[in-house]
C-alpha cells in the first residue's frame, strides 16, 4: 500500500535521510520512531509528495507519488496546523471538505468532530481554541473524506488520556475497514499499539519489526526499554 524504496534525502549538505526501505501493508497500522531531528517528518512529506526526495521513489497503491489522482486517497496531518484561525471548526471543516467530498458531507463532517470531541465547539472561531483543539481538529480534517491511507505526523501529542483513547478507538476501527495508517510518535504507549513499528535514527532505519518482537528480541517488558537499547539519544 505504502513503499518507500531507497529514499535519500539532503537539506544543503546536511543528509537527513539515508537508504530508507519501507513497506506498509493495507490495514496496517504502523509507526515511525526515533529521537528527535532523526528524520520522521522530512520522510512523511516525502510520502505525501510535498517534498521530492534527491534519490529513490514512494508508491501509494502501486503508483508513484507525487500523483494528482492520489490526493484524495489520502488523509495527511501535519506536524504545524494549518487553520484559519477566524473561521470556526465547523467552516474550517467545511472548507477542507469541500476538495474531495460531495456525498453525505455533513454526516462525516459530524462524524469526525464528535470522534475528536469536538462536535460541541464546532461554532466557536479556532483562535480561541486550545492547542489539543487545534491538533484535533487538524486530525478531524484528515479523516473527514475517510482516505484510504492516513499519514499523519505526531497526531495525539498534547491531547488528554480521553481523547486519546476515543482516537486510537477509531484508528482501530478505521484498520478493520482495511484503512492503512502510518504515524510518527514520541510516545511508546502508542508506539505499542502500532502494528509494526520503524525506528530511525540519523536518517536511517535501524530497525524493523512488531512491538512483541522487538520486546523478545531486547529482553525486556517495555518499548521504552527497547528504544533506548536503540540510543534515544544521538551519539
Ligand atoms: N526545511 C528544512 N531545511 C533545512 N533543514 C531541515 C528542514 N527540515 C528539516 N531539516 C533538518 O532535517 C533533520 C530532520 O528533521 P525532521 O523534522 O525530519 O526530524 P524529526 O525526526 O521529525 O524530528 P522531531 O521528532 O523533533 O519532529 C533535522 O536536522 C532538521 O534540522
Amino acid at each position: 500500500m505504502i513503499e518507500l524504496n531507497g529514499i535519500t534525502h539532503k537539506f544543503g549538505k546536511e543528509k537527513v535521510l539515508e537508504g530508507v526501505d519501507i513497506f506498509i501493508d493495507r490495514g496496517e497500522i504502523f509507526g515511525l520512531l526515533g529521537p528527535s531531528g532523526s528524520g520522521k517528518t522530512t520522510l512523511v512529506r516525502i510520502m505525501t509528495g510535498l517534498l521530492i526526495p534527491r534519490e529513490g521513489e514512494v508508491k501509494l497503491r502501486n503508483q508513484r507519488m507525487p500523483k494528482r489522482s492520489l490526493m484524495k486517497r489520502f488523509g495527511y496531518m501535519a506536524q504545524e496546523n494549518a487553520l484559519y484561525y477566524e473561521l470556526t471548526a465547523w467552516e474550517n471543516l467545511d472548507f477542507f471538505s469541500s476538495f474531495y467530498l460531495r456525498k453525505q458531507k455533513k454526516e462525516r463532517m459530524k462524524y469526525v468532530l464528535r470522534i475528536t470531541g469536538l462536535l460541541e465547539y464546532r461554532n466557536r472561531s479556532v483562535g480561541s481554541f486550545s492547542g489539543g483543539m487545534r491538533r484535533r481538529l487538524s486530525l478531524a480534517i484528515a479523516m473527514v473524506h475517510d482516505p484510504e491511507i492516513l499519514i499523519l505526523d505526531e497526531p495525539t501529542t498534547g491531547l488528554d488520556p480521553v481523547v486519546r483513547r476515543s482516537i486510537w478507538k477509531e484508528f482501530h476501527r478505521l484498520k478493520e475497514q482495511g484503512t492503512t495508517i502510518l504515524i510518527t510518535t514520541h510516545s511508546m504507549e502508542e508506539a505499542d499499539k502500532c502494528d509494526r513499528l520503524a525506528m530511525l535514527r540519523a536518517g536511517k532505519v535501524i530497525a524493523a519489526g512488531s512491538p512483541d518482537a522487538w520486546k523478545r528480541e531486547y529482553h525486556t517488558q517495555t518499548l521504552e526499554d527497547v528504544f533506548l537499547h536503540f540510543g534515544g539519544e544521538e551519539a
